[in-house]
């Protein structure tokens, strides 16, 4: 299987935060979800795929290729969408499609106008009188109209209304149909990852918890709960341990090796979800 985005043992330093060996693998024809809590390192890594800042270590390959050797052929094959897209604000949303239209070979003006018409937004408005909304949705259109193989969005559904991520979600599958193509894209909304993405790459404080396929993972990863007064039988083999006055909840990678080792007549074992996930694994203690 041929890889769109490699990440290898990719390294960064900031002062109070480091980026460590993150290893991401997107093979063409996929999506790819990329989860984390606040601060955990998602933009950053982003960043560094998209070469806007520059890595201590490792290796980036976009369709095979370093991403750095092959900035200006890999980014003319890139659609990407910014958390916050910058646009020049006064000029209109017509206007900003012409200016970007001229840094690609192969702008598609159909395509750009056949998305307005989707996402309800007039080429007369001005920038700086859309919504936080219709913002987003104009950095999407502008992505997706130059024949881009290769979706990287940080965050394109915060701030969508239910029905427009849902038509946004429609997109980016209909956008892999082809397989020839590949999405990767963050967002706090774990619904939309769980719905769309054949991957899931979770980041915790700057290194990569795991970056698996969603079924493996929503498969063989699972919630166990249990009276709290047993958790001393099963503590050692749980991540991310809450505890209450009645009972402790836990996660288990992989469910069946851990039957293999205890009782669990006791316990309650439920499906997890990636907010579960996410709660357990990234909460830092109080
Ligand atoms: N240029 C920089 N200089 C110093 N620290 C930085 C810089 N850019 C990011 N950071 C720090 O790196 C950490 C990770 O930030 P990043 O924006 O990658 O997180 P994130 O997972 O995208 O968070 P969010 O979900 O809130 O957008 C943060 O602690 C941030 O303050």
């Amino acid at each position: 299987m041929e890889n769109i985005l490699e990440v290898i043992n990719l390294n960064k330093r900031f002062n109070s935060f480091a980026l460590s060996d993150i290893n991401i693998t997107l093979p063409k024809g996929y999506i790819m979800g990329f989860i984390g809590a606040n601060g955990a390192g998602k933009t950053t890594t982003i960043k560094l795929i998209m070469n806007m800042i520059r890595r201590d270590s490792g290796k980036i390959n976009i369709f095979g290729k370093d991403n750095i050797k092959y900035e200006i052929p890999i980014k003319n094959k890139i659609g990407y969408v910014h958390e916050q897209p910058i646009f020049y604000d006064d000029l209109t949303v017509g206007w900003t499609g012409n200016f970007a239209g001229k840094f690609y070979s192969d702008w598609d003006d159909e395509r750009f106008n056949e998305l307005l018409e989707k996402f309800c937004i007039k080429k007369s408005q001005i920038v700086k009188q859309l919504s936080k909304g219709t913002k987003m949705k104009t950095a999407l259109a502008l992505a997706l109209s130059h024949k881009p193989e290769l979706l990287i969005l940080d965050e394109p559904t915060s701030g969508l209304d239910p029905v427009i991520r849902d038509e946004l979600l429609d997109i980016l599958m209909e956008f892999i149909q082809n397989e020839e193509h590949g999405v990767f894209f963050s967002s706090h909304i774990t619904s939309d990852i769980e719905k769309i993405a054949d991957y899931i790459t979770l980041i915790n404080e700057g290194r990569i918890i795991f970056s698996e396929e969603k079924d493996k993972i929503l498969n063989s990863w699972k919630l166990v709960k249990g009276d709290v007064r047993k958790i001393e039988e099963y503590k050692d083999d749980l991540m991310g341990i809450k505890i209450s006055r009645t009972g402790f909840s836990g996660i288990v990678e992989d469910i069946e090796s851990f039957k293999s080792r205890h009782d669990v007549s006791s316990l309650v074992i439920d499906r997890t979800t990636l907010d579960d996930i996410l709660i357990h694994l990234t909460k830092k203690e109080n």
